[in-house]
C-alpha cells in the first residue's frame, strides 16, 4: 500500500484546487456575514467635528492652572458662563479667557475649548461656575479626526463582517460594501440506511444526521446551503442527484467513500466528469475523504466525506474551511491551530494524526484544552460537550498538564 497523503499536502491540494470568488456590492444592511472582498479607506474623518465627552462646561484648562487642586468651593476658580450648546446644535461663540460655556455629551466644542469639567465637579452660582474638580487639557473631549482620518483603513479584504464592522461602516457613511459572492454549497447524504430525522427508523436503520450538521456548518460559514436529501446505494439515484448538486461551488456528499461494496461514491463522481485529486489521507477520524473538481461547464468542487458524523465535523473543520476561505480570499488560507495548555495530563495516543473532540476553555488567565470522553467517528453525542478539537501527533506521548498542544475551535 503506498503511504497515504499527509494532511499537509492535502489542504495545500485544496487551497490550490479552489478559485476566489467573484465580487458584488450588497447594501450595509445585508452584509453581515459577508467577506470584504475590497480594503475599505475611510471617506472622511471620525469624529466629524471636536466634541464633548461629557455633561458639563467647556472651559480653557490654562484658566484653571493656578489654582489647579483646590477642593474647597470657597477656594475654586470660577469662570464666566457664556453660553449652552446641545448635541447637534453648532456653537455660535467661541470661548474666551475667563469664560466656560456649558455643553452636553456629544455637542461640538466652541472654539477655544482645552478641556470638558464635568457637570459634578462644579458649582453654578447664576452666571459663574465654580471648578471644584483639576482638569488637565484634554480631559473628557475628543478631537476631530482623532480616531479615524479620511483615506485611514477601516477594513482589510477578507473580513469577515461582524456587528461591530457594519457599525463602524455605517458611522463612516458606507452603505454599499464591496463583497464576494457567497459561496453555495449542496448537500448530499448517501445511504440505504438512512432516513430523514423526523421519522422513526425501522431495523438497520438510521436518522441522517449528517445532513443537519454540514447544512449548520455550512449557513455559519457564511453559505447559501442546498439541501439535496438523501440518494440511495444506487448509482442511478446518486448520479441524478449529483448533477444537480454540481451546479453549486461547492458539493458535498457524506458516506459511501470507504471500502464498502455499496461505496459507490467515487465511482460516480468519476463517472460524471469529476477528476479525482485525491482519496484518503493520514487522519483520524475522516481518513476515506475524497476530494476532486469538476471544470466544466461551470467549476465545483467535489468533498466525499466520510459517513460517520464525526469524521464529517472533523472534515469540513479542516478541510471544507480551507476551501471556503479561499473562496472568499480570508487568510491565511488554511487556518492556524491555537495554542492552549493541557488542562489535565491527556492519556490519547494513535498511530495516525488524530483531531479528537475537546473543550477548549479561553475564561482564565491563559487558554487551556482538554479531550472529551468520546467512542470514536460514530460517537456524534460525545460532541455535544466538546467546542473545538486538540491536534494529536502520530505515535507522541500526549501532553501532559500544562503543556503546551494544538488546538481548533469549531465556530
Ligand atoms: N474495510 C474498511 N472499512 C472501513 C474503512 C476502511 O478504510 N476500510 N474506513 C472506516 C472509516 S475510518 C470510516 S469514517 C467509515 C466511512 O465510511 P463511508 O464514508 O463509506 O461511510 P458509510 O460506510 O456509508 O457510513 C459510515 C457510518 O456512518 C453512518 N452514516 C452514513 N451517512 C450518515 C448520515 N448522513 N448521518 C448519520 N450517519 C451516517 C453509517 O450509517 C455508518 O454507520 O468507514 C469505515 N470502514
Ligand atoms: O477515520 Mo473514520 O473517519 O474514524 O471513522
Amino acid at each position: 500500500m503506498p503511504p497515504l497523503l499527509d494532511i499537509p499536502a492535502a489542504l495545500e491540494l485544496i487551497s490550490t484546487s479552489a478559485h476566489a470568488l467573484a465580487e458584488e456590492t450588497v447594501p450595509l444592511h445585508e452584509a453581515l456575514g459577508r467577506v470584504t472582498s475590497q480594503a475599505i479607506l475611510s471617506p472622511e474623518p471620525a469624529p466629524l467635528f471636536d466634541k464633548a465627552l461629557m455633561d458639563g462646561y467647556a472651559i480653557r484648562a490654562e484658566d484653571l492652572a493656578q489654582s489647579a487642586g483646590l477642593s474647597t468651593s470657597s477656594l475654586s476658580p470660577s469662570l464666566r458662563v457664556t453660553g449652552l450648546i446641545c448635541a447637534g446644535q453648532t456653537p455660535s461663540k467661541s470661548l474666551a479667557a475667563g469664560e466656560a460655556i456649558q455643553i452636553m455629551t456629544g455637542a461640538p466644542l466652541p472654539s477655544g475649548t482645552t478641556a470638558v469639567v464635568k457637570i459634578e465637579g462644579t458649582t453654578r452660582k447664576e452666571d459663574l461656575v465654580f471648578i471644584h474638580e483639576s482638569t488637565a487639557v484634554g480631559a473628557n473631549l475628543i478631537r476631530r479626526g482623532a480616531v479615524m482620518q479620511p483615506g485611514q483603513l477601516v477594513l482589510s479584504a477578507g473580513q469577515r463582517l461582524a456587528p461591530q464592522h457594519l457599525a463602524g461602516l455605517a458611522e463612516l457613511g458606507i452603505v454599499t460594501i464591496p463583497v464576494k459572492q457567497k459561496p453555495t454549497l449542496a448537500i448530499l447524504a448517501t445511504g440505504d440506511e438512512l432516513v430523514p430525522p423526523s421519522e422513526k427508523p425501522g431495523p438497520g436503520q438510521i436518522r441522517n444526521s449528517n445532513e443537519t450538521l454540514l447544512a449548520s456548518l455550512a449557513l455559519q460559514a457564511g453559505c447559501e446551503v442546498q439541501r439535496l436529501g438523501i440518494a440511495s446505494d444506487s448509482l442511478d439515484e446518486l448520479t441524478l442527484k449529483i448533477r444537480q448538486g454540481l451546479a453549486a461551488d461547492l458539493l458535498l456528499l457524506t458516506g459511501g467513500v470507504s471500502a464498502g461494496m455499496l461505496d459507490l461514491v467515487p465511482q460516480a463522481l468519476t463517472a460524471e466528469g469529476v477528476e479525482k485529486i485525491f482519496h484518503k489521507v493520514d487522519i483520524k477520524p475522516g481518513k476515506p475523504i475524497w476530494f476532486g473538481i469538476k471544470r466544466q461547464p461551470k467549476t465545483c468542487l467535489v468533498f466525499g466525506l466520510p459517513g460517520n458524523p464525526v469524521s464529517s465535523l472533523v472534515c469540513f473543520e479542516l478541510f471544507v474551511k480551507t476551501a471556503l476561505r479561499k473562496f472568499s480570499g480570508i487568510t491565511p488560507t488554511i487556518a492556524p491551530a491555537i495554542e492552549a495548555l493541557a488542562a489535565v495530563d491527556e492519556k490519547y495516543t494513535s498511530d495516525r494524526p488524530t483531531y479528537h473532540p475537546a473543550f477548549i476553555d479561553s475564561t482564565g488567565s491563559s487558554t487551556t484544552a482538554r479531550t472529551i470522553p468520546w467512542q470514536g467517528s460514530s460517537d456524534l453525542q460525545a460532541t455535544l460537550s466538546a467546542n473545538g478539537m486538540i491536534y494529536f501527533p502520530a505515535n507522541s506521548p500526549p501532553p501532559k498538564k500544562g503543556e503546551t498542544l494544538l488546538a481548533y475551535r469549531w465556530c
